[in-house]
């Protein structure tokens, strides 16, 4: 039987803060060890301070650990000289909260998707304005826009550029700290329809660390609790969700906003302001990401994917 090593393999990573004045040593990240396969994402959840950007820094070797093991297609990163981990990088990439604060308001969004390609040598130079035009119309943008300046966008456009901009070149594996977070539902939506889009197309893994336990569950495979810097409860979204074994995710899951039931049973009837909305929303144990139909304003049966979630992000009719 041939065993498939997972593309991210985290083994017993710590990660402490040194001292500060009268501060003692702080403990953020405590032996933590999770997988990920590729194509899978990874969910970690748990309350403000947890300590899910530091694992998730560290996992990229943004952050020094303490101890412990990092590896990224079985080759580990923590003692790797420092030459072949900047090489290395372009295989894992950072998509962060903020969109308005992660682009540079004095650099064109073509100028700031080169960037990349410049640091890894990605393309040839005279192929750079072609592979900015690539990478917009992947996160569904027009090309015409890469000479325009950030402010010229939504937040949601602006999210879309940040992601674009960490797909430049080509990663496999990805941490997106909390992508949707600073954006108004209906974006969120559009944003998790196209990251879920977007790994299907690439075979991507991502660690998608999320304080919307909702959105967790709509488009992780797998799930991580952290309490206190450790992973007290981990595994297939459904099984962690559905029989939650660990008191401390049985609290953070009563403290979530539960959804009507009732509006959970309804149909996926829609009143989108724009008839190519993406949603992604519950019937039954069924989970959409589609466009809403035009004239009917539902999301055809096709396109809706069963065994996922449970969140309704759309307005019903
Ligand atoms: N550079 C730092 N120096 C000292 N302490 C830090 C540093 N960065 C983070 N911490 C502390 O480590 C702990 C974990 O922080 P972290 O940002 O990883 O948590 P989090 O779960 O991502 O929180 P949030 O959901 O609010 O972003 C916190 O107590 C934080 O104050």
């Amino acid at each position: 039987m041939t065993v498939v090593s997972p593309l991210v393999s985290v083994q017993d990573l710590s990660v402490s803060f040194p001292s500060r004045g009268r501060h003692p040593a702080f403990i953020a990240v405590n032996g933590v060890s999770f997988d990920i396969a590729q194509g899978e994402t990874l969910g970690l959840v748990g309350q403000s301070g947890s300590g899910k950007t530091t694992t998730g820094r560290a996992v990229l070797q943004l952050q020094k650990i303490s101890s412990g093991s990092v590896k990224l297609r079985g080759r580990e990163l923590t003692t790797m000289p420092a030459g072949e981990l900047r090489r290395t990088r372009r295989h894992m990439q950072f998509v962060q909260q903020n969109p308005y604060s992660s682009l540079h308001p004095r650099m064109t969004i073509a100028q700031t998707l080169m960037e990349p390609l410049i640091v890894h040598q990605a393309v040839p130079k005279a192929r750079y304005r072609e592979r900015v035009a690539e990478l917009l119309e992947l996160v569904s943008m027009d090309p015409a826009v890469m000479d325009r300046y950030p402010h010229a966008f939504s937040g949601g456009q602006r999210q879309r550029i940040v992601i674009a901009r960490a797909l430049a070149v080509n990663p496999k594996f990805v941490v997106c700290d909390e992508p949707v977070s600073a954006l108004d539902v209906r974006t969120q939506a559009q944003i998790v329809a196209l990251l879920h889009s977007l790994q299907e197309r690439l075979k991507l893994s991502y660690l998608f660390i999320a304080h919307d336990l909702a959105i967790v569950r709509e488009v992780c495979h797998k799930v991580a609790v952290m309490y206190r810097g450790e992973i007290v409860e981990k595994g297939d979204v459904s099984q962690v969700y559905d029989n939650p074994s660990h008191p401390y995710t049985q609290i953070l899951f009563d403290s979530a906003p539960v959804l009507d039931p009732a509006l959970q049973r309804r149909q996926l009837q829609m009143t989108p302001p724009d008839p190519s909305v993406l949603v992604a929303g519950r019937q039954d144990e069924a989970c959409a990401f589609g466009e809403i139909h035009a004239e009917t304003g539902t999301v055809p049966w096709h396109e809706i994917s069963p065994g996922h979630g449970v969140s309704c992000r759309y307005r019903p009719a």
